[in-house]
């Protein structure tokens, strides 16, 4: 699955379920027991063959119940176990007080007290099946002081023992990815080196810490069949309000054909036509000594698609532009004015803000480009893509761009102009809610499709389509994060829509993130700005097949 549920949502699909008659709750924590262990297993066979021990310490809630099939599981394969709760066994939930009952048949229960637990051999595996998606406020501090293995100072060549972590690492907000703290003392958490989460991922696997908490995420099917439970819409078509999903070549637990996505978002991989069939893409530069950064999206647009790329600066900027540029055209164009003669219906797409100055004049050419529209030639208007000063040009009044955004508006923002736009959802006062809530929100009231970018880039539409492209595990870029990446992707979004047949821009829009993103795997570290659009015929050659 790609989708990535918050946990009511989970909870809601569970109980409809079980409401079916389909599967009993027993059922499924049987289900995911078994699959914790098998993923385990799988994850390191060293430990399917022979006995070992394993170290469990099991919450209050239906986690808890996890790992007590985890536990009867694991013994039935000849394992020592150690099982601990956290709680009071008489206050379980039914399905995990079953399991806790029928663990008693097979070995003890001693309650959750670091004494204790230290006394305990160096187990092979830890289990946290503490807290999952019930975690609603900090972790209390007893539990962080037993929670890490690692830490606790006990055994011999701790860094070995294999850390499994029953849907979550205990203390990580599944819809946030992110801790939750009273203020006082530092956030608690644990991390682990192998997640297994049900059905589908849940957001904060995906967002903020969840990737570095959670180390390898895997999924397990426990066999949620109902119509609640199916997965709503494909990467590449419309998104489903409620639902996000992950800009990932996946679909029902298996690989998307590269062809098939992102292949299908790239007009030239299939079209036909002439150049203008592909579109014009006009990219808007600042002044002398400020053109690299619309340079570099004009070239990221060529490489991506568009038939044609025109740079538009201002007069006193045409000599140093024009010795940097061949393949993409170049017109002078100082205001609105000027933008209006040049720009004609066959202009099918532009991006405005990088390098092009903060202040009035951009604000104006922000303005015309937001308000020219085809007429008849095209069937539908040019695309516009603002990014760095397009949107900082208005942190004093966010509602005067809104006015003029529109739904072929995309605006891609990092965290710094996302707050200079939306000051009330910025991180630092976005306090609980998720990055993807957030992006939804800015969406609604800028009336477009916003970018908001990090290891985990969200991208929402209004009315709550929402994806997210996390750039984390076998997939992370650290070396993106280097000056000038970002111009890259608003010029590859501006190519990508170019064409008349694009699809539309959220579409548009996550395809380019994920395109971007493997621009820079191909390349590697070491990798600045420039090389972005020079390793896209390298990427596109892998979609064709
Ligand atoms: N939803 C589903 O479809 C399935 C859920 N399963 C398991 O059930 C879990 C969810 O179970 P629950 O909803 O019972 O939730 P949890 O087991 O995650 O936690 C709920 C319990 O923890 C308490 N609690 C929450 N935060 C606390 C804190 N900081 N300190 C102390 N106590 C705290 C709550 O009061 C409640 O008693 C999932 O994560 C998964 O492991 C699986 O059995 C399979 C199916
Ligand atoms: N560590 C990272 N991992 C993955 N992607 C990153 C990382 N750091 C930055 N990026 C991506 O690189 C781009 C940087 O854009 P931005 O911050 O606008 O830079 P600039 O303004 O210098 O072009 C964004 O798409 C962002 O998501
Ligand atoms: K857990």
């Amino acid at each position: 699955m790609t989708e990535l549920l918050t946990s009511a949502q989970m909870r809601a699909i569970e109980l409809a379920e079980i409401e079916s008659g389909a599967v009993t709750g027993l059922q499924l924590m049987e289900r995911a027991g078994r699959g914790a262990v098998e993923t385990a297993l799988a994850k390191w066979p060293e430990l399917a063959k022979g006995r070992h021990r394993a170290l469990i310490l099991c919450g209050p809630g239906n986690n808890g119940g996890d790992g007590f099939v985890i536990a009867r599981r694991l013994a039935d394969r000849g394992w020592s176990v150690d099982v601990f709760l956290y709680g009071d066994g008489s206050g379980l939930p039914p399905d995990a007080k079953t399991n806790h009952d029928l663990w008693l048949e097979m070995g003890r229960v001693s309650p959750c007290a670091p004494e204790t637990i230290r006394a305990c051999e160096r187990p092979d595996l830890f289990v946290d099946a503490v807290f999952g998606t019930g975690l609603t406020r900090p972790l209390p501090d007893m539990l962080n002081e037993v929670l890490d293995v690692r830490l606790m100072n006990v055994w011999s060549e701790a860094q070995s023992i294999r850390r499994l972590a029953v849907d979550c690492p205990s203390g990580l907000n599944l819809d946030t990815g992110m801790v939750p703290s009273d203020g006082e003392t530092a956030p608690r958490v644990n991390s682990a080196d192998l997640t297994v989460s049900f059905h589908s991922v849940k957001a904060g696997h995906k967002l903020a810490l969840g990737p570095v908490l959670c180390g390898d995420v895997r999924t397990v099917d426990i066999g949620l069949t109902g119509p609640d439970a199916a997965e709503r819409a494909m990467v590449g078509t419309a998104p489903d309000p409620d639902r996000a999903r992950l800009a990932a070549p996946e679909f029902l637990h298996s690989d998307l054909p590269l062809r098939l996505w992102p292949g299908s978002m790239i007009a030239k991989l299939r079209g036909q036509g002439h150049k203008y069939d592909y579109g014009h893409a006009m990219v808007l530069a600042g002044g002398p000594g400020r053109g690299g950064a619309a340079r570099m999206a004009a070239r990221s647009a060529l490489r991506s698609g568009a038939g044609l790329v025109t740079v538009l600066c201002p007069p006193d900027a045409l000599t140093e532009n024009a010795c940097h540029l061949d393949a993409i055209m170049l017109r002078a164009c100082g205001d609105p004015d000027a933008f209006r003669q040049i720009v004609d219906d066959r202009v099918s797409s532009l991006c405005l803000g990088p390098g092009m100055g903060v202040g009035e004049e951009t604000r104006a050419l922000v303005a015309a480009a937001l308000a020219h529209r085809r007429g008849d030639r095209g069937w539908r208007d040019p695309a516009v893509v603002l990014d760095a000063d397009a949107l900082t040009s208005f942190a004093d009044a966010p509602d005067a761009l809104f006015a003029l955004t529109h739904a072929r508006t995309v605006l891609t923002p990092h965290e710094g102009e996302f707050a200079r736009l939306f000051p009330d959802l910025a991180q630092s006062s976005r306090g609980q809610r998720s990055k993807i809530d957030v992006v939804r929100i800015a969406a609604d009231r800028a009336g477009c499709v916003v970018l908001l970018k990090g290891e985990d880039t969200v991208i929402a539409q209004p009315g709550g389509g929402a994806s997210v492209h996390s750039a984390t595990g076998a997939r992370a870029v650290p070396w993106l994060a280097t000056a000038g990446a970002g111009d890259v992707l608003a010029g590859l979004i501006a190519g990508l829509a170019a064409p008349e047949t694009a699809p539309d821009l959220f579409c548009v829009t996550e395809a380019a993130v994920w395109l971007h993103c493997e621009a820079a795997r191909c390349f590697g570290p070491g990798l600045i700005a420039e090389d972005l659009p020079e390793m896209l015929p390298k990427v596109f050659s892998t979609l064709a097949r």
